[in-house]
């Protein structure tokens, strides 16, 4: 009988290699999602495990590897100069969230990897978190501080910045962005929130689905360090009992599209919001294909307004790396 050609797997990007072959073998590691931005995620108090760019892709790999938009490893502070930094700061940044993209690339900053990595330390008994309680913690976009909600944590994002490049005509855009799917590019705002983020507003939901994010959108002038892409449709109408609705996607920078991006929630809340003048409101829902988070604004330290981010987090499971 004619042996049937076998089905090549799909290529991945680490195809061939196995997480076995790194020196992660034995590691315990759990795997957790906020919205469906899920992570690896792997407690190493003694900072005993240099992981690299190509381990976090392969681990991040959702074919030879565990599978995820990101890698988060919880580490103290005082191991890390950027960590030892913090800590003069605020000394009860005790633990450092060193996140990683997909693609092993570093990310300032991580919405939703802030709240699965405090829900995390609290799984494996390394801090002690009641609900209503605040705990601080030390990250690539500065000090965070992080209360646990009833169903979630609430973490404050700081204060955001427009990316204004020199060049902007306006300071309501400063970027034309293109994607497949689109039928003319879009004008759109560029938001830090200590990484970077382009917010594109468009008309309306079906065109919104249209969009196609298997590629990275195309922005111009293109951003040095990359950015992350959101695509915002605002409700209609946009405020209802003073909750303002935005509905998402999202293509991240050293991802690919993801099902939520929190600090693309928070960009997209602030760029719609200075496009809808000061009669705008506060509070937001920003509704993302994996649930739900909420971003609120309010005064901050220093008289900047800050964002706060909140939403669930779950923990999925726990192994062993082989
Ligand atoms: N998913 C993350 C954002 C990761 C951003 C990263 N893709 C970057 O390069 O900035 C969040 O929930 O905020």
């Amino acid at each position: 009988m004619d042996e049937t050609p076998a089905v090549p797997a799909r290529q991945s990007a680490a195809a061939g290699a196995t997480v076995a072959a790194s020196s992660l073998a034995g590691l315990t590691f759990s795997k957790g999602h906020g919205t469906g931005n899920d992570f690896v995620l792997i407690a190493d108090p003694g900072d005993a495990h240099e992981i690299t760019p190509e381990q976090v892709a392969r681990l991040c790999d959702r074919h030879v590897g565990i599978g995820g938009d990101g890698l988060i490893r919880a580490v103290p502070s005082r191991f890390l100069p950027e960590g030892r930094d913090l800590l003069e700061q605020d000394p009860d940044a005790e633990w450092f969230m060193d996140y990683r993209n997909g693609d092993g690339s570093l990310s300032e900053m991580c919405g939703n990897g802030v709240r699965v990595f405090v829900h995390f330390l609290i799984a494996e008994q390394l801090v002690d978190l009641g609900p209503g309680e605040t705990l601080t913690i030390g990250t690539r976009g500065g000090v965070k501080k992080v209360v646990r909600t009833s169903n979630g944590y609430a973490v404050d994002m700081g204060p955001w910045e427009f990316i204004f490049p020199k060049e902007a005509t306006s300071k309501a855009m400063d970027a034309l962005v293109s994607a497949d799917g689109l039928e003319v590019a879009r004008p759109g705002l560029s938001v830090s929130m200590g990484n970077p983020h382009t917010v594109v507003a468009l008309a309306e939901l079906k065109e919104l689905a249209a969009t196609q994010l298997f590629k990275a959108p195309v922005v111009d002038p293109k951003p040095a360090n990359g950015t992350n892409v959101e695509f915002v449709v605002p409700a209609e109408p946009l405020v209802e009992d003073g909750v303002g609705t935005i509905t998402m996607r999202v293509h991240e920078r050293g991802v690919g599209e993801t099902q939520s991006c929190g600090t693309g929630a928070c960009a997209a809340a602030v760029a719609i919001r200075h496009w809808a003048g000061n009669t705008a409101p506060n509070d937001w829902h920003v509704k993302v294909p994996g649930g739900v988070v909420d971003v609120k604004f309010f005064p901050g330290a220093g008289g900047r307004e800050h964002v706060e981010l909140s939403g669930p987090a779950v923990i999925v499971a726990t192994g062993t790396l082989s």
